[in-house]
């Protein structure tokens, strides 16, 4: 497949090295220093005892690298509104290919095509997206996802991961049938990184935001690895009530999730959760999607979420003090 990873930084060139190395026609749209990398030296992966390598063709400028059967839409989600506003995607994006937005947090295009039923989700300045993004994609082509894989950017070019599985799991927004998509999902599958078959893109986007709510917001309070949730005796039943408060907002939508949350707290990884890689790098901040949007859901529907409310108080102070938190 002809397969292009918009955002090559930690978890897109991850994607980039396995589907490239599993044979695929493999594009990258980077910048910077890790664009200069990629060109000199390619993608090295780090996974273990493994070192996988492979050398993508790379591009700050999209319309070098053409239409594609499936892009990956991996930048942050802070990166977002200037790809939307320079129409970014559009070389990309031929009439059958599969657009697959991977960050974490409540997502932009959670208001497209809800389904019949569903509660009004609030007013967001993110859903500000929907409009420039349908525009440039259209619905049938929009394909909303989330990573469960810790990755980071050792050195340019070079992508630790210390987790012990690897999956992306995503669907189509609006609920049609994608031919390229369940193509995607089979070549990543192949490849190493695991997508389970049709999976419903808010129903996955709810059942990752609650771990990032719980386990990536106390990380940014303590300045630690995300495997303390685990290790922790005074942070163990903490993240366990803020999973249970995302659990009841999730619920009010519509979605509740069959977790087991104790078996989901043992799987922790080693490894410094990506917003405060952030915070530490002096990068934007996602603390509006994942800290800030949640608890704006859970006041519109009337669930109590003390915990979680508290946390992201302090996680969007830090945000603040830092100039880290986009207007
Ligand atoms: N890292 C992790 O372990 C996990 C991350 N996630 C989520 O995945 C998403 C991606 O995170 P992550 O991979 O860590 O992010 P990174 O910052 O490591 O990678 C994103 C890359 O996209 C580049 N980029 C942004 N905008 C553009 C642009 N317009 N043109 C070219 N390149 C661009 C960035 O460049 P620059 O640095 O110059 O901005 C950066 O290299 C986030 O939503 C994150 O929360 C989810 C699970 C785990
Ligand atoms: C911590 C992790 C891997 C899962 O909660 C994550 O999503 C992140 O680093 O942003």
């Amino acid at each position: 497949m002809r397969i292009c990873i918009f955002g090559a930084g930690a978890t897109g060139g991850h994607m980039a090295v396995r589907l490239g190395a599993a044979g695929h026609d493999v594009s990258v749209v980077a910048r910077g220093p890790q664009l200069e990398a990629i060109r000199a030296n390619g993608l090295t992966l780090l996974s273990g005892d493994e070192r996988v390598h492979h050398v993508p063709t790379a591009s700050d400028r999209p319309a070098d690298l053409g239409q594609q059967d499936a892009v990956l839409v991996m930048t942050k989600a802070t990166a977002l509104p200037a790809i939307a506003e320079t129409e970014a995607l559009a070389p990309l994006v031929g009439p059958d290919t599969a657009v697959v937005f991977l960050q974490n947090g409540m997502a932009w295009w959670y208001p497209v095509g809800l389904p019949a039923g569903h509660r009004a989700p609030p007013d967001l300045p993110l859903f500000g997206l929907v409009d420039p993004f349908v525009r440039q994609i259209g619905v049938e082509r929009l394909v909303g996802g989330i990573i469960l894989s810790a990755n980071e950017v050792e050195e340019p070019g070079v992508i630790r991961n210390p987790s012990m599985r690897n999956m992306l799991r995503f669907g189509t927004v609006a609920g049609g049938p994608l031919p390229m998509a369940d193509a995607l999902g089979e070549a990543l599958t192949a490849s190493g990184v695991t997508v389970p078959k049709g999976d419903d893109a808010r129903l996955v986007m709810w059942t990752k935001l609650i771990q990032n709510l719980a386990g990536s917001s106390l990380c940014l309070g303590t300045g630690d690895l995300i495997s303390s949730c685990r290790e922790d005796e005074e942070l163990i039943p903490v993240y366990q009530a803020m999973v249970r408060e995302g659990m009841a907002i999730a619920a009010a939508y519509g979605y509740p999730l069959d977790i087991d949350v104790e078996a989901m707290q043992r799987g922790l990884p080693v490894h410094k959760p990506s917003i405060l890689q952030d915070y530490e790098l002096g990068r934007p901040m996602e603390v509006r999607e994942m800290q800030e949007a949640p608890v704006a859901f859970a006041r519109a529907a009337g669930v109590p979420v003390p915990m979680l409310q508290a946390v992201m108080a302090i996680a969007r102070r830090r945000a603040i003090l830092k100039g880290l938190r986009p207007e």
